[in-house]
């Protein structure tokens, strides 16, 4: 892929609301701009997820930008890539560590739509000009859950996911069948339930929601194929899907009905279309996840949620959900519950240069040489 050099930017922004879940509260979101210059002067570019502290993965912010300069930069300097599908085999050779490896990754496939001269969503097989778009309430409140939902549906938000523990899970729930009867609406528990509060999961069936995501273990497939036997709610994996096995082994247990599927958690673009493709064939949905992300990986995002198998509205939302502005632009807009697919080359979306300058924490270059 002829690279010349690599850039690495880290970068630190404030979020407009901060965003809580039962393990912890995000109010500055740090992450890594990834940047791949070839000989020709073209750039691709990639974003690493993970957040600054382990709490949702066991990656950070300081290991993803650890195994990139240390590891996967030094193995792709040594490789001849042609494709950017070789990318994921070789970053392979180190175990999990998939937020990084998806930073870099992205940025390869993104260069190589741009080379091709055609867009990104193209260039991985989409199909969809525009994507159903969903968004996600991280309140402390029901009174605050029910004032931002009631933003997000004059917005034209498709479907709400909302974060539930079992300490809040009815009061909230019951809250938002009350005002929004009819609503699309599924709960994200990031494990906070076991097995002992089976009988209590099973009272949630009665407010018809789309799918309970992640109930138990971050790393369980056996419990979870024991409590969707038990519940007529579907069960979303998200955390415990991190390789293509983990995907075949949930499906053939049946783990699951539905799988979130982040492109940071799966390591990258080509592991996330193979588990597309492979959900498709068994018929088990799947949707695109969010990471309280910045321009590149939404732009990322809505590629991959222009594939065929997405349709359920995913968690991309506009930029202004979280930021006042973004590292990119122009920005995502949501237009009567839609999100348009750019047909730009590449991920159809240019850096915002002077934003980027404010947010920059550090930046570092590798050349080369060849
Ligand atoms: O990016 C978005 O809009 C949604 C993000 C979101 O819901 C999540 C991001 C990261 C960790 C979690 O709390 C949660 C999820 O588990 O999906
Ligand atoms: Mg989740």
């Amino acid at each position: 892929m002829d690279i010349k050099l690599i850039t690495l930017y880290k970068i630190k922004m404030p979020m407009r609301t901060p965003f809580s879940t039962h393990l912890g509260t995000v109010e500055d979101r740090e992450g890594i701009i990834v940047e791949v210059t070839d000989k020709e002067g073209l750039k691709g570019y990639g974003e690493g997820v993970a957040f600054s502290s382990p709490w949702y993965t066991e990656e950070t912010v300081e290991t993803s930008y650890h195994m990139l300069r240390d590891f996967l930069i030094p193995i792709l300097r040594k490789a001849d890539l042609n494709h950017p599908s070789e990318a994921g085999p070789l970053f392979d050779t180190f175990k999990r560590n998939q937020m990084a490896k998806a930073a870099l990754e992205t940025a390869l496939w993104d260069l190589a739509a741009k080379k091709e001269e055609i867009s990104l969503s193209r260039f991985i097989g989409g199909t969809q000009e525009r994507i159903p778009s969903g968004v996600v309430v991280g309140a402390k409140t029901k009174a605050e859950a029910r004032r931002q939902i009631e933003t997000y549906l004059e917005d034209g938000y498709q479907r709400v996911k909302i974060k539930i523990s079992p300490e809040n899970d009815f009061e909230f729930i019951s809250d938002i069948r009350r005002h929004f009867p009819e609503l699309p609406l599924m709960a994200d528990a990031n494990s906070a339930y076991t097995l002992n509060h089976i009988d209590h999961l099973k009272r949630l069936d009665d407010f018809g929601l789309l799918m309970i995501e992640q109930p138990l273990e971050h790393d369980d497939i056996v419990d979870h194929a024991k409590l969707q036997k038990e519940l007529k709610t579907p069960i979303c994996l998200d955390e415990s899907i991190v390789t293509f096995n983990d995907a075949r082994r949930a499906i053939e247990l049946g783990s699951c009905k539905v799988i979130n599927i982040k492109i940071g958690r799966v390591g990258g673009l080509g592991p996330a279309k193979k588990i597309h493709d492979y959900c498709l064939e068994k018929g088990i949905q799947v949707w695109c996840g969010g990471m309280l992300e910045f321009g590149i990986s939404r732009a990322h995002n809505i590629a991959l949620a222009s594939m065929e198998g997405f349709t359920i509205p995913g968690d991309i939302s506009a930029s202004s959900r979280y930021w006042e502005e973004d590292i990119s632009f122009p920005e995502v807009t949501v237009e009567k519950g839609m999100i348009e697919v750019p047909s730009h080359p590449g991920i159809g979306f240019e850096i915002n240069e002077k934003r980027l300058k404010e947010v920059l924490v550090s930046k570092e270059t590798f050349a080369f040489e060849k």
